[in-house]
């Protein structure tokens, strides 16, 4: 049997292969009116943010994980598939344009772009309204005018591809996003599983479609172990989408448990992966202030199909021994401990890591003090400058998404 292209059993095996966006013109779309809106807190320079996540891609390669790009990885699918025009009119159908003509005008522009990488960049960048002409049309949805900038928004999470889709096991969720802004990124993860020459036409298993009704985000989505997942119920993800891919993953994959982990909805801790990460067989980051409330629910498999939901009493690190079956787990507090450094340090994602092999990980260099006590635990950290990337709320873990790591 060939190899399949997707293979993650794990949070922490070494990693091979990896999806990352460089960002790109979309963040010069930013203004400070909808920041909220398109789910940033300040706007990046771009130039630096370019130098900080080359950096990152860099230590990657060193590293021996191959990067692929997202943007890269789309232009490729469409090509293959011969299918430009109609990514060009699902893109334009869900970017809330009403007029006509001006969707004809956006047509005819991007299909006049002759390459096909460039072209993407542009549907993930928007348009102002400045560089389009005055479309004279006949309707209503014409004539009408705001002061809003843009005629279409930019899209300026998608350096976070840890989110729009999630890989486990050989398959993907392509995900339902909580906003608008999101969710009009997974139409490029639909393309590169319908099309893409290596990971379209059935090549990876499909456990979430990007068109059911609630909400899950790959920041959410940890797999723990081969047998084991955690989801986190958060501002992102609903307890329901959770029920659904307990039910297909037991069914199609050989995982035998989910730990729904809930966090509260919250901005700051907006993901599981942002407060909770795993960094070696027996150590977890984890943010203090999420402690108190969490509650944790068990999920597994019932003989006749069905699933099993249990409330867990115990502490997290007993839970997470058990599931694992590890002797002692470690949970390495953000910020040491201290309620300040803890908080600072979880905003500027302290506790978001991505480890590219057991006790190897990715972390941004500014959250000294959590960094000092990872590496008191024994953990090799590779440093990254992230002082513009942090602006859009993201740290290593969110900048990336594995499609490749060996097994532990
Ligand atoms: N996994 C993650 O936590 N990703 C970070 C996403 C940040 C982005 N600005 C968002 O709010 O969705």
């Amino acid at each position: 049997m060939t190899e399949r292209p997707i293979r993650v059993f794990s949070e922490i095996g070494k990693l091979k292969k990896v999806v990352l966006h460089r960002p790109g013109k979309e963040l010069e779309n930013l203004v400070p009116d909808f920041l909220p809106r398109l789910l940033f807190d300040d706007i990046p320079f771009l130039e630096d943010a370019q130098k900080e996540h080359d950096a990152f891609a860099d230590a990657l390669r060193e590293n021996g994980v191959e990067v692929l790009y997202l943007e890269r990885l789309v232009a490729d699918a469409i090509d293959a598939a011969d299918v430009k025009e109609q990514f060009v009119d699902e893109w334009l159908a869900e970017t809330g344009v009403q007029s006509d003509a001006m969707l004809k005008a956006l047509k005819d522009h991007l299909l006049a772009i002759p390459d096909t990488f460039d072209m993407v960049l542009k549907t993930m960048e928007g348009f102002r309204k400045t560089e389009m002409p005055d479309v004279s049309g006949t309707s209503l949805s014409d004539k009408y005018e705001t002061d809003y900038p843009f005629i279409v928004d930019p899209m300026p999470n998608l350096y976070f591809t840890r989110d729009p889709f999630a890989t486990m096991a050989h398959g993907v969720t392509l995900n339902h996003m909580y906003s608008e802004t999101r969710n009009r990124e997974t139409l490029y993860g639909k393309y590169i599983f319908d099309h893409h020459p290596e990971y379209g036409n059935g090549a990876v298993d499909r456990f979430y479609n990007r068109e059911e009704a609630t909400r899950i985000e790959g920041g959410d989505e940890l797999v723990l172990s081969k047998d084991v997942l955690a989801v986190g119920i958060s501002q992102r993800t609903d307890a329901r989408s959770i029920e659904k891919l307990a039910n297909r993953l037991f069914k199609e994959t050989g995982f035998k448990r989910i730990l729904a982990f809930l966090i509260g909805e919250n901005r700051k801790f907006m993901h599981l992966d942002t407060v909770f990460t795993m960094v070696d067989y027996d150590k977890f980051t984890i943010h203090p202030e999420i402690e108190g409330g969490l509650k944790v629910w068990d999920l597994t498999p019932n003989e006749d199909g069905t699933v099993n939901i249990v409330e867990r009493e115990d502490q997290l690190d007993v839970i997470l021994q058990d599931a694992l079956g590890v002797e002692k787990v470690h949970l390495i507090r953000c910020g040491g401990g201290d309620p300040v450094a803890a908080a600072r340090e979880q905003w500027n994602d302290g506790s978001n890591t991505l480890t590219i092999a057991p006790g190897v990980v990715v972390v941004y260099d500014r959250n000294t003090v959590t960094n000092k006590v990872l590496e008191e635990y024994g953990l090799k950290l590779i440093k990254l400058r992230g002082s513009e990337l942090v602006r859009g709320r993201g740290g290593p873990r969110c900048m990336s998404m594995p499609l490749y790591r060996e097994d532990i």
